[in-house]
């Protein structure tokens, strides 16, 4: 595949590396500095940039009919936007707050768990997500599509970070010098705790998860999830 970088920071260098291991090749570099253009011997658009440059992007990228992996987080307001003007193109487009296959079956083993915990009053859920100090967003996307996994399934109605109310669920967010990301939900009585936990160890997860979803999405026209990459059944 010839592969559009938008961003090209610790994201966009680490699927650099992998893209050409796997035979790829890299044939354009957006970062703050330079202008979209040049795209249109692209493949697709791998999107790891920053909130405010996400949504323009991804859209002058359907314009020119280029597919787009989005993993860039903190724009999801501007989804239904993005949405719209993918179907107005006949674009190509997946989104995931985390492309790390890991995270994708832990996003079902949290549905399951909530699932489960819907029925015990007696346990209330936090969650906690800890990433390196030069994250931008918090909480991070990941840990906001778990809690509105959870919420899909239980009585809680939103989430909070810092200081919940009742009926939300906490979100503590930490930074801690270079750690790549972890995701831990627990639920706790005065009986017992209960605790699943997803920990990455380098980024080459996230960046390996792109890469499957840019080439699943080769010849393919809408919007899809890393479910329908993994072809996962819920
Ligand atoms: N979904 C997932 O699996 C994952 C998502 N992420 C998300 O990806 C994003 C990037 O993360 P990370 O690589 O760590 O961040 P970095 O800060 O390391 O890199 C951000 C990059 O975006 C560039 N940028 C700034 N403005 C623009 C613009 N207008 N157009 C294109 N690029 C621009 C920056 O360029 P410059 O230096 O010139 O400003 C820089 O190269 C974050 O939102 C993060 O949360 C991260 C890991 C996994
Ligand atoms: O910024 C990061 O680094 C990460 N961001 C994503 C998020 O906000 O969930 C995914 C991963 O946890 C790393």
């Amino acid at each position: 595949m010839k592969i559009a970088l938008l961003g090209y920071g610790k994201m966009g260098k680490t699927i650099e590396k992998l893209a050409v291991e796997k035979g790829h090749q890299i044939v354009a570099v957006i970062t703050g500095k330079e202008q979209l253009s040049k795209l249109s011997n692209a493949d697709v658009a791998i999107d790891f940039s920053v909130p405010e440059a996400a949504v323009v992007n991804i859209e002058r990228c359907f314009e020119q009919q280029i597919p787009v992996v989005s993993g860039t987080t903190g724009w999801l307001k501007d989804f239904d936007k993005v949405l719209k003007s993918c179907q107005n193109r006949n674009g190509s487009f997946i989104y995931a707050s985390n492309f790390s296959v890991g995270v994708n079956l832990f996003f079902e083993l949290n549905q399951k768990l909530a699932q489960l915990m819907a029925k015990h009053n007696e346990y209330k859920v936090s969650l906690e997500e800890i990433h390196h100090t030069q994250k931008l967003d918090a909480p991070s996307g990941t840990a906001i599509s778990l809690a509105n996994d959870i919420i899909a399934q239980s009585n809680y109605t939103n989430w909070k970070l810092n200081g919940a109310a009742q009926g939300e669920i906490p979100i503590n967010a930490l930074r801690l010098e270079d750690v790549k990301g972890t995701h831990t939900i627990t639920y706790q009585s005065s009986i017992d705790t209960i605790s699943i936990k997803h920990e990455a160890h380098s980024r080459e997860g996230f960046a390996l998860g792109a890469l499957l979803a840019a080439e699943w999405l080769q010849n393919k026209k809408g919007v899809f999830t890393m479910k329908d990459v993994l072809g996962i059944q819920s």
